[in-house]
């Protein structure tokens, strides 16, 4: 089926989020959208999916237009979407969540839970998915509840189908599984649409590349095109991928882990980790996700109050304080799932620049809010960091998910840093945040501050750390510096010690 949206327009009160887009894909193809943190691409594929409407343009499918009121109109239609947060419900079982949504739809009927079991195992059969029709949501890992996306949009034979930065959560091999995927719907004649920040992904699969910056479509591009060619195309300007650092000045330990162990129902989580990281070092913690990195930075952070093993911070010991004391020690912390942990979607901006900073708090004067200075640090912040909204006041949960995470990062930057530890600092951001990100990481060490920093992303490893470990069924395998070879950190990620 034949996708065109014309001259689609969408406003937020003043904002104008999409500006007279035009985008046509065809059937058999796979068409990247490429563009900065806010530029409108979520916003443009919601108005496709009908969770928006636009004020202006038209959504052709094979030349015939549609009006969309919700999710359920585009469904019908033919329209199938893969969330960059999953929409599925935890409680219920993979087979109900495939059936939900489609009660009203001729293939259903009513909730058949047998006919939606049956389709989730023909599905699964044809795409080597191996998803258990009985599994609750809850109980299953991440790529695992994306295939249930993908089929619940099979099941009803999609025939357009968006992917809306479906890698940014995966492991290497699951992304490699579901470009394979992408590959074979397109071969089936689907049109597809993927949104991803990963330009190698891009070149690997698209067939087409548009460009949107500001809302507005501003090229195309083959996938042949250079990384610094997209990468300018969407920024607008040229983007330095590698970061300049000076080699790390030998210093005294700041910070040091010994002998931590973490286990639940006797499966061992953290098996003896030790490592130090002194003054303005960035201790990188490589690996691929789910080898113990959460669990060891959430007993870094006293979050895991079970764990044994001694974590000190300029010799005074972290082990058994709150999450709260260990902040306000100085220690700035991005956790990796920023949706859970570190923002409230309907506080402001200005409110969620304020958050966790309740001793040192320089906006609280005699018991109360300053909220001119408050503001004014927003202001200067979202100056800063490029953050893309409508000023100070929206709530966070109206910004991209690139924007959201550049508030928290510079709420917790703009501390006075004892340590810095954060996960996956740039998950989600585009490529010239990226580079600002870096250089603040840099800035942050040359102050003489340690950083650790758990990244699943090796060219983000090798761009800032100084030290890598690399962490493989809860053990470290080896602590190298920053000029050990890729092949030797791919080797101790799969198990191999150095
Ligand atoms: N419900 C809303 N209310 C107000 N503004 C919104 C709303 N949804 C999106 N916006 C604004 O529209 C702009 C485009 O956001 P959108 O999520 O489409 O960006 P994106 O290109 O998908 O970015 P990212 O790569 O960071 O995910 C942003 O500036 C955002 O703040």
């Amino acid at each position: 089926m034949k996708l065109e949206l014309n001259n689609i327009t969408k406003r937020f009160g003043q904002f104008i989020a999409n500006d007279a887009i035009n985008l046509t894909v065809n059937p058999g193809e796979i068409h990247a959208l490429l563009g900065e943190n806010g530029a409108g691409k979520s916003t443009l594929m919601n108005v496709l999916y009908g969770l928006y409407q636009a004020e202006e343009g038209d959504i052709l499918l094979d030349g015939k237009k549609h009006t969309f009121n919700g999710p359920g109109d585009a469904m019908r239609a033919g329209i199938g979407m893969v969330h960059q947060h999953f929409m599925l419900v935890p409680v219920f079982t993979v087979a109900e969540n495939v059936a939900l949504g489609h009660e009203r739809s001729t293939v259903f009927g009513k909730l058949d839970i047998n006919h939606a079991r049956a389709q989730v195992i023909k599905i699964s059969e044809r795409f080597g998915f191996n998803v258990d029709p009985d599994a609750k949501i809850e109980d299953l890992p991440v790529g695992i509840q994306q295939r249930v996306e993908i089929i619940k949009a099979l099941a009803l034979d999609a025939k357009v189908l968006v992917f809306d930065e479906p890698t940014a959560v995966l492991t290497p091999q699951e992304t490699d599984e579901l470009i394979n995927v992408m590959k074979q719907l397109r071969d089936e004649g689907r049109a597809i649409i993927f949104i991803s920040h990963k330009l190698r992904e891009i070149k690997e699969i698209a067939d087409k590349i548009t460009v949107i910056r500001l809302g507005k479509v501003v090229g195309t591009a083959l996938p042949s095109a250079s990384n610094e060619e997209l990468a300018s195309l969407m920024v607008g300007r040229p983007v330095n991928l590698t970061v300049n650092k000076s080699p790390l000045i030998p210093s005294e330990i700041a910070f040091k882990v010994t002998n931590l162990k973490l286990s639940d129902k006797n499966i061992d989580i953290l098996k003896n980790i030790s490592f130090s990281v002194t003054k303005g070092e960035v201790f990188a913690i490589a690996g691929v996700q789910g080898n113990g990195q959460t669990e060891l930075i959430e007993a870094i952070m006293g979050l895991r109050p079970e764990a044994t093993g001694e974590i000190e911070l300029n010799k005074n010991s972290l082990k058994s304080l709150s999450i709260n004391s260990i902040l306000n020690l100085g220690v700035g912390y991005v956790p990796e799932d920023r949706h859970r942990d570190a923002m409230v979607s309907n506080f402001t901006i200005s409110e969620n620049l304020m958050l966790d900073r309740t001793q040192d708090s320089p906006f609280v004067k005699n018991g109360t809010i300053d909220f001119d200075l408050l503001h004014d640090f927003a202001k200067q912040k979202i100056e800063e960091y490029d953050i893309r909204s409508q000023g100070h006041l929206s709530p966070i949960g109206t910004l991209s998910g690139g924007n959201q995470q550049k508030v928290i990062l510079a709420r917790e930057m703009s501390k006075a840093l004892k340590l810095l530890v954060i996960s996956q600092p740039t998950r989600g951001l585009d490529v010239g945040s990226i580079e600002f990100i870096h250089k603040q990481i840099i800035k942050t060490r040359d102050s003489g501050i340690p950083v650790i920093v758990v990244s699943t992303e090796l060219d983000e490893v090798y761009a800032i750390a100084d030290t890598i470990a690399v962490m493989h069924h809860g053990e470290i395998m080896g602590i190298v510096d920053s000029s050990t070879p890729r092949e030797t950190i791919g080797m101790m990620m799969a198990g191999l010690r150095n």
